[in-house]
């Protein structure tokens, strides 16, 4: 494996355990675990979250069962599933990610949106896919909603938390890849390497291991993660709003063996509308300003349009 390690090692692994953020808000042991979050975020602009009581396991299992009918559909049906915005369709055989298909969808936590989405799927209904997607987007979200409402009560900012709740939306993928063929056994390229660019991402996978970080020492680590743990990734909109001080991690997703990866992810993001704005109290002579006030939107286009990685910097950066 030459340079790369394993980053079980050196990703932290939180526990909300016995519904600790549903049941202590406000404890001693509740602002200990806020800090332990903050930090994750700051060092490493990820980290892996147990969540045995938050998302059972049994859900996750219906959920990759309901994962496999889909992309197990005719592709003309697949293909069904278009959107005039990016990231929003259908996506397969891309030349450069030929393991990789995709379902984008937006507002997933709408009330409609599983069953919108489960109708184009299946005309003919399809009740357990639609129940997976409904019960698994809205507990998602939840927790999405409150990791965001712990960090931001870590920074002393708690205030902020209610207008960014209602600033936010979300949205949801479905992601497949296939195992790579004999001729490339080891270490295919499944996903290319990038930041997301929302606020705060759930990424939830089945038992086939391919994720991978760039440290901040330009290191290249694969991420171990257990079965009942999810990956929390900060993204540039935070990482703009929190004026740098929280890292919106490079990640890949690299393919070996003989067996395909699920996962799917719940995407927080600001409302189209929404202008991130560096509150005053991440301002200081050592934490000069670092990003203009941009529209979210407007940056999110700016980047589907060069795709390039250093985009937050070139839009916003001062
Ligand atoms: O499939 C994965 O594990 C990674 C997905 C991802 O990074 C993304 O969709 O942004
Ligand atoms: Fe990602």
């Amino acid at each position: 494996m030459g340079e790369e390690a394993h980053a079980d090692q050196v990703l932290p692994i939180l526990d909300f355990s016995e519904g600790l953020v549903l049941k202590k808000q406000g404890t001693e042991e509740w602002k200990a675990m806020n800090n332990k979050v903050r930090e994750a975020c700051e060092n490493y602009g990820c980290f892996l979250l147990l969540v045995k009581d938050e998302i059972p396991v049994n859900l996750r299992e219906e959920m990759v069962a309901a994962m496999k009918a889909l992309f197990d559909l005719p592709e003309e049906t697949k293909q069904k599933h278009t959107s005039p915005k990016p990231y929003q369709s259908y996506e397969g055989k891309s030349p450069v990610i030929p393991l990789n298909e995709s379902f984008g969808i937006d507002d997933a936590c709408e009330l409609d949106a599983a069953q919108a989405f489960t109708n184009l799927m299946w005309p003919q209904g399809k009740p357990s896919f639609c129940e997976a997607m409904k019960s698994m987007t809205s507990k998602m979200m939840e927790l999405n909603l409150i990791i965001l409402r712990m960090i931001l009560e870590s920074f002393g900012l708690g205030d902020h938390y209610e207008s960014h709740a209602q600033n936010t939306t979300s949205a949801f993928r479905f992601l497949k890849y296939k195992a790579p063929p004999p001729s490339n056994i080891n270490n295919a390229l499944g996903l290319v390497p990038h930041t997301d660019k929302n606020t705060l991402t759930i990424l939830c996978q089945n038992d086939v291991q391919g994720l991978e970080i760039l440290t901040k020492q330009g290191k290249w680590v694969e991420v171990m993660v257990p079965k009942e743990a999810v990956m929390v990734f900060v993204g540039d909109a935070l990482k703009a709003w929190s004026n740098g001080r929280l890292h919106a991690v490079t990640h890949r997703v690299m393919m070996s063996g003989d067996k395909e990866r699920y996962s799917y992810a719940l995407f927080s993001l600001p409302k189209e509308e929404v202008v991130i704005e560096v509150p005053q109290e991440f301002i200081d002579k050592e934490h000069p300003l670092l990003y203009k006030p941009f529209n979210f939107a407007e940056y999110f286009t700016y980047f589907t349009s060069n795709t390039r990685e250093d985009a937050l910097e070139l839009y916003a950066g001062v």
